[in-house]
């Protein structure tokens, strides 16, 4: 008999309900060892509660969150690293001495903590600033401080809540690139946010959530396999004939002599391009569209009429 997998965490039709409110309704995934995976939803949808139940802060009103294949993730907390959506550091203490201090938190001896700290202060840019006290520095370092001090303790796997609030475009790429050689190093790491383009870049696999409710698990290549097949045409011409090509079923104009053709999977783009020049109808570009998440989100985790939505009892 073969075992089930050990998953760094696992959601098993998880419910979280305020009062009449459901903030998130039997929600099940699984975060695979070694991978980025990306937390996504608008506002409101869910991610800070799912995020919470998994560091046992708060309590599933119904299913099972599992960290580590450990029922209850509190006994595992060492082997995680936390950033909370509210961020708080003390505004007195130094740099240094803040990382050692949430690494000794966690189980670390004084000298190794502080070493580990003065290490990730060099590593990050922050050398200099060992002996500032937080107050004296800008957002985006005191953000930076408070991310060293979730991996102080080196831990297995990572939960980030919104990381990338707050920083600028600078910092917001260190702190890809930290995501990254975390990731490298073997850790597991899950992240929410709503902006598409880190999570295009980072993950391997994401989540939609939308009103508590998963809307799509996995790849950006198996989301886009969701869409119907489009291409781009581009030219000057009128491109309207080319429907009664097999499998064009529709063409949309999109912008500056540029069309959106829907057309069947099957569809023999060379067939396209042959009756185009029979017409004379001249291209300057054809090509596959390619979908970006943030246009995969707003069909399926934002747009009113995306997903078919029962009613709730
Ligand atoms: N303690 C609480 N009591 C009542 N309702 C809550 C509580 N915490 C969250 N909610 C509600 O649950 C829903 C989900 O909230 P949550 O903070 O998890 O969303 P989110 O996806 O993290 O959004 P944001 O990006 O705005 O933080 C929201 O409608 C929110 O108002």
């Amino acid at each position: 008999m073969t075992e089930a997998p050990v998953y760094p965490i696992e959601l098993q039709a998880v419910t979280k309900q305020y009062g009449r409110h459901i903030a998130v309704e039997e929600l099940s995934f699984c975060v695979k060892p070694g991978e980025i995976f990306g937390f996504l939803g608008q506002n409101g949808a869910g991610k800070t509660t799912t995020l919470r139940m998994i560091m046992d802060i708060i309590a599933p009103s119904a299913g099972k969150v599992m960290v580590m294949g450990n029922d209850r993730p509190r006994l595992v907390r060492n082997q995680v690293g936390y950033l909370p959506e509210e961020r708080g550091l003390y505004r007195k203490m130094k740099a240094l001495d803040t990382i050692a201090y949430f690494a000794r938190l966690k189980g670390v001896p004084r000298g190794v903590a502080r070493r580990r700290a003065a290490q990730l202060l060099d590593d990050y840019g922050l050398g200099a600033q060992a002996k500032s006290k937080i107050e004296t520095l800008s957002k985006g370092m005191a953000q930076k401080i408070q991310v060293l001090s979730t991996i102080a303790h080196d831990p297995d796997i990572l939960v980030f809540d919104e990381p990338f609030s707050g920083l600028d475009p600078v910092n917001q790429q260190v702190l890809e690139d930290l995501i990254t050689t975390l990731r490298d190093r073997g850790k597991t790491i899950i992240f929410s946010t709503h902006i598409m383009e880190h999570a295009e870049r980072l993950c391997d696999r994401f989540l939609m959530l939308r009103k508590g409710r998963k809307v799509f698990e996995g790849t950006l290549d198996e989301a886009r396999a969701l869409e119907p097949s489009t291409l781009i045409l581009q030219t000057p011409d009128d491109p309207l004939p080319l429907l009664d090509v097999p499998g064009v079923e529709d063409i949309v104009a999109r912008d500056r002599g540029r069309y959106r053709l829907v057309v069947r999977e099957d569809t023999d783009r060379q067939a396209i391009l042959r009756r185009a020049l029979d017409l004379s109808i001249r291209i300057e570009s054809f090509g596959e569209e390619e979908f970006s998440l943030h246009d995969l989100f707003f069909r399926l985790a934002a747009a009113p009429t995306a997903v078919s939505e029962e009613p709730r009892p």
